[in-house]
């Protein structure tokens, strides 16, 4: 018998809707501000309603056939309330998902809670997810999309991520206050091959990483819709595709409402974007039976184009997904620090930035970001936060995060870079900078000037400041060494005439590490050793 509620009230009520929405209201306005935890592992409610803006959830008390007890569940857990409590989940992995906090609504809803997990159980589904090329890589705002498509391709389906090499020249307007500048097409190619790179680089070490006990991994394929719309001429896609669409339908979605509201108002090029993503999603149908769209919350306006396209000229029922946009607790979009994007290509964003930024998330938000952006079961994720709370001071949530995104964006190699990085900014481990590449430390000291110098014998520590241009001439120079400015390899020298010694002052790797003063370093790499 599942648990009741603390603060549950029990209703009578005959089945009737239109009583059942009475109550519904009534509830709406008495509980708007309390809190019931959705208990996962109670027997599924006997039928559930969304009554925007609150879920409420209808169960009946088996001991008593007329009496049903009316939960309003927690906001922002209002899909995964829906699925959990439809009929017949089959594989789970929709309340997986939404248990984790990684989907957010479906389109259309009704079937989507009844036919899409049917749909998951009767064999493996092709879902497509888009990414258009604006910039030569993707950011940490596009990664729960890309983790949504991972988790479904765990679970044996087949995913396509479509790199929109065509719509990028359009320009979605969607979550946008402004149009895009026109992108060259030269600059749209080297985008593409950014944004290529990045998704198989995930999925490669998605599959390497995480997905040891799955054997039924689904395949994943890179499109670029360019490829469809090469084929086309405009007089055709107007006439044979363009003809589908109403103009109302258009003007009512809510990229477009925002826009017109705007000074600038909005081009016929923006205006068309969703005829475009709809047109896809439809070729993807016919050409990969793709019957699943998942999108950031911004693009449900698209998929329910794709979904109306589809359905007006095949006949056929096709799904929207949305995966929610993640903001910290202060209400930031994730993924900017400072304004900057922290990217998911390593010569943007470094493996120890990506690996940095997730060891800074707040404690408020930890728990939350475990459940969506790694494959820690739900358990792991509980122990990892119980440790949290005891030992608060040694970051153990931030660090398994960190180490965990960092490991599927770039992989063992990128995360046994950022830890070294790590050891050697903040806890000067000379091992970790023996262990050091060239281009590593380039990566690490990224204003540090790189200098290859060559190596005399008796070379001393004046003159390798000098020779580096990091002390000035004269009196002045000698002095800051001697009055312990410079370090070399964390240790501070005081002696100018020191002698440079192999395996201390150059490392084993030929380089040396050289500080001046708190924040100016100077990467010193030794020729003809
Ligand atoms: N419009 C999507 C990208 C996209 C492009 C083409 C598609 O078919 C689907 C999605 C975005 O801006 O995030």
């Amino acid at each position: 018998m599942c648990k009741l509620p603390s603060k549950s009230k029990i209703y009578s009520l005959t089945s009737s809707m239109c009583k059942y929405s009475a109550i519904v209201s009534r509830w709406r306005i008495s509980f708007l501000t309390c809190r019931h935890e959705y208990d996962a592992n109670a027997t599924p409610p006997s039928w559930v309603k969304m009554a925007l803006p609150i879920v409420v959830v209808c169960w009946r008390v088996s001991t008593c056939r007329s009496r049903y007890l009316l939960t309003k569940v927690s906001t922002g857990s209002s899909f995964s309330t829906r699925l959990h409590s439809s009929a017949n989940d089959g594989d789970g992995l929709l309340s997986a998902l939404s248990r984790r906090g990684v989907l957010k609504d479906a389109f259309p809803e009704s079937a989507a809670q009844v036919q899409l997990p049917q749909l998951l159980l009767a064999g493996p589904q092709c879902v497509y997810c888009g990414f258009d090329p604006t910039a030569d890589s993707l950011h940490v705002g596009n990664l729960l999309a890309i983790i949504g498509l991972l988790h479904f391709r765990k679970a044996g389906h087949d995913v396509i991520a479509l790199v929109g090499g065509a719509t990028a020249s359009i320009g979605d307007p969607s979550g946008k206050t402004a149009e895009r500048e026109r992108l060259s097409s030269e600059v749209i190619e080297s985008n593409i091959a950014g944004i290529r790179q990045n998704l198989e680089c995930i999925f490669t070490n998605h599959e390497l990483y995480f997905c040891q006990n799955s054997p039924k991994l689904g395949t994943v394929t890179v499109l670029d819709n360019d490829s469809w719309y090469r084929r086309w001429n405009m007089i055709s896609f107007l006439s044979e595709v363009g003809r589908h669409f109403r103009m109302g339908t258009m003007l009512s979605r809510h990229s477009v409402q925002t826009r017109l509201k705007s000074p600038e108002g909005m081009s016929l090029t923006e205006f068309s974007y969703q005829v475009f993503q709809a047109y896809d999603f439809y070729h993807l149908n016919q050409q990969y039976n793709c019957k699943i769209q998942l999108g950031g919350t911004d693009q449900l306006g698209n998929l329910m184009s794709g979904h109306e396209f589809i359905h007006k000229v095949t006949g056929q029922e096709v799904y929207g997904l949305t995966v929610p946009l993640v903001t910290s607790s202060a209400g930031d979009k994730l993924g900017k620090t400072a304004g900057n994007a922290v990217w998911l290509n390593r010569d943007r964003t470094s493996p120890f930035d990506l690996y940095q930024y997730f060891l800074r998330q707040p404690d408020a938000s930890v728990g939350r970001y475990l459940r969506l952006f790694t494959f820690l079961p739900l358990a792991e994720v509980d122990h990892v936060m119980e440790q949290q709370q005891r030992d608060p001071g040694r970051r153990p949530a931030q660090r398994r995060l960190a180490a965990e995104v960092t490991k599927l964006v770039h992989g063992k190699e990128g995360l046994e870079s950022a830890k070294r990085c790590t050891n050697v900014l903040y806890h000067n481990s000379l091992q970790a900078l023996e262990q050091m590449s060239d281009a590593e430390l380039q990566e690490l000291f990224k204003e540090a000037p790189f200098l290859e110098m060559l190596i005399e014998p008796g070379t001393t520590v004046l003159e390798a400041c000098r020779q580096a241009k990091a002390i000035p001439d004269g009196a002045r120079g000698y002095s800051m060494v001697s009055e312990g400015a410079v370090w070399i390899n964390h240790n501070c020298v005081h002696n100018p005439e020191q002698v440079l010694i192999r395996g201390q002052h150059i490392l084993t790797n030929g380089l040396t590490l050289l500080r001046v003063g708190k924040r100016n370093y100077y990467i010193l790499k030794w020729l003809g050793l």
